[in-house]
């Protein structure tokens, strides 16, 4: 990178799923990026300009940052070296549900040097998610004690977290609903302003607000859509009951009042990932530490776990223990290899602790099934070999490549008149001969008639 070139000046703090993409697309428009990282695998495949992991876009952006784009492990440097540090480290949850600052606090030591010797007024902007009352509580007072320097006199702070997703960070990056910015002062939330202004390619709304309202508003806004799920799923599972009935029908039709919108709607699994689980529990414990209750969220949860007690249910109704079931998709959503909180996950516990014989089939995420399972379970990547013999065989992860299978060989390779069990009406429309068809979110009367499509 050449300094003095034109653009803002940026540091960012942890090089991971979120902070690399955020670099990238901050050098990608002509901004000045140092990113800082510390795990040493990824600094020396950045430093060897590969992307160390993987997200839709991330190799074809960063060949268009690299000339404004410098990796390093020296966060003084990066420090002295820009006007506004990023920090994007982990927040892992606390067995008591909190997010723990501790990654964070231990870049606030490490920049610390730095601001203290600066005669310029750097911001320090949290990224990542933490718990309400972070940045005023601990934060701000923190970096006061090791810098011996006065907030919105020498230093500005804020609080901007993201919302974007994994497998599309970087289009929701350039393309945001919404720029969410806390700030401690005006002068901080313009910079910040100015800098998505010149970097993202839409005209989002900008909410700039206090810290702690900005802190609410982040787990609030993740609270509300995994609320959406849950009333879709809830509904899925009362529209199983009822003859006729198609959750598809009533949802799409539910949201296109612009009061609710269409989008996270979809009766199906549920949600899980790094994400949404967490933030659900972390929203409870910020109610209760200020004695209140998040009633709706509470239940949000107990919705979202149920579903797979209501396959379970299924299961055991029409498959004998120690019957062959076949799980297709392991991942928490298509796109990616990650299983964390993945239904298909707790699903295949379940099956084992009643006795089920399990085999599993995902795209991405095998290998990292065999450190939960071992051999407790089989692994096939080849969906065929995965069916084959199967007395139920239940499609978990909505991945496009198992609509593409050949379903009239997935039903010949399947014992007769075994269980196919599909979470997102993906084989809807599909003609399916010699098996017990059966989809989330459909009456009887539905099911009887897609046997006989
Ligand atoms: N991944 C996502 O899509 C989203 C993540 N978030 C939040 O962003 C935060 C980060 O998430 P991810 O990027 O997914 O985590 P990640 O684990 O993929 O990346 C974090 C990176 O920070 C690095 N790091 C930790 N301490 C460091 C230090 N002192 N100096 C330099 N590097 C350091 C780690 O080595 C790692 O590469 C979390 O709070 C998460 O909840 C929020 C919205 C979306
Ligand atoms: O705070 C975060 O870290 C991020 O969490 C989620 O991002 P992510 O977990 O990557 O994934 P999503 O694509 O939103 O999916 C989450 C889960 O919801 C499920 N889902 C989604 C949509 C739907 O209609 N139903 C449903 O069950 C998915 O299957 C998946 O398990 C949010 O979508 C982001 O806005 C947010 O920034």
């Amino acid at each position: 990178m050449k300094r003095g070139s034109c653009g803002m000046r940026v540091s960012v703090v942890g090089l991971g799923k979120l902070g690399l993409c955020t670099a990238a697309c901050f050098a990608s428009k002509g901004h000045q990026v140092i990113g800082v990282e510390k795990n040493l695998e990824y600094v020396h495949a950045l430093k060897n300009k590969q992307a160390p992991i993987d997200e839709e876009g991330l190799p074809e952006l960063l060949e268009q940052a690299w000339g404004n784009l410098e990796i390093t492990t020296d966060i003084n440097i990066a420090t002295l070296h820009s006007d506004i540090t990023l920090i994007i480290v982990p927040t892992p949850s606390d067995s008591d549900g909190r997010f723990t600052n501790r990654f964070i606090n231990a870049v606030l030591e490490e920049i610390a040097p730095a601001i203290r010797s600066k005669d310029t007024y750097h911001i320090i902007n949290v990224v990542s998610t933490v718990m309400p009352g972070s940045s005023d509580q601990q934060f701000i007072p923190f970096i006061e004690s090791l810098t011996g320097k006065q907030v919105n006199e020498e230093f500005g702070f804020a609080y901007n977290p993201e919302f974007i997703a994994l497998g599309t960070v970087i289009k929701n990056f350039m393309n945001p609903d919404m720029v969410l910015i806390g700030a401690s002062d005006s002068r901080t939330a313009d910079f910040i302003k100015h800098l998505y202004e010149t970097t993202i390619d839409n005209q989002p709304h900008y909410n700039v607000m206090t810290l702690v309202n900005a802190e609410i508003t982040k787990l609030s806004l993740n609270c509300y859509v995994t609320m959406k799920i849950s009333f879709a799923n809830e509904l899925a599972s009362i529209c199983e009951r009822v003859n006729g009935a198609d959750i598809d029908v009533v949802t799409q039709a539910v949201g296109t009042d612009s009061r609710v919108g269409r989008k996270y709607l979809s009766g199906g699994l549920g949600f899980a990932g790094p994400c949404f689980p967490r933030d659900n529990i972390a929203f409870q414990a910020f109610a209760e530490e200020f004695g209140s209750e998040a009633r709706i969220g509470k239940q949000v949860v107990a919705i979202n776990h149920n579903v797979v007690d209501r396959i379970m249910n299924i299961v055991r109704e029409r498959i004998s223990p120690r019957g062959k079931v076949s799980i297709l998709g392991l991942s928490y959503k298509p796109g990616t290899h990650i299983i964390e909180e993945s239904q298909s996950i707790q699903l295949a516990k379940k099956l084992l602790d009643s006795g089920y014989k399990v085999v599993l089939s995902d795209p991405k995420a095998l290998p990292f099934a065999t450190k939960v399972f071992g051999e407790a379970v089989e692994y096939k990547l080849n969906p065929y070999e995965c069916v084959a013999e199967a007395a139920g065989v239940i499609i978990m992860t909505n991945w496009p490549e198992f609509t593409q299978l050949d379903w009239n060989r997935v039903s010949e390779l399947m014992l007769t008149d075994a269980v196919l069990m599909d979470s997102w009406r993906m084989l809807k429309d599909k003609q399916l001969k010699n098996v017990q068809y059966i989809a989330l979110g459909l009456g009887r009367i539905e099911q009887e008639k897609l046997k006989t499509y």
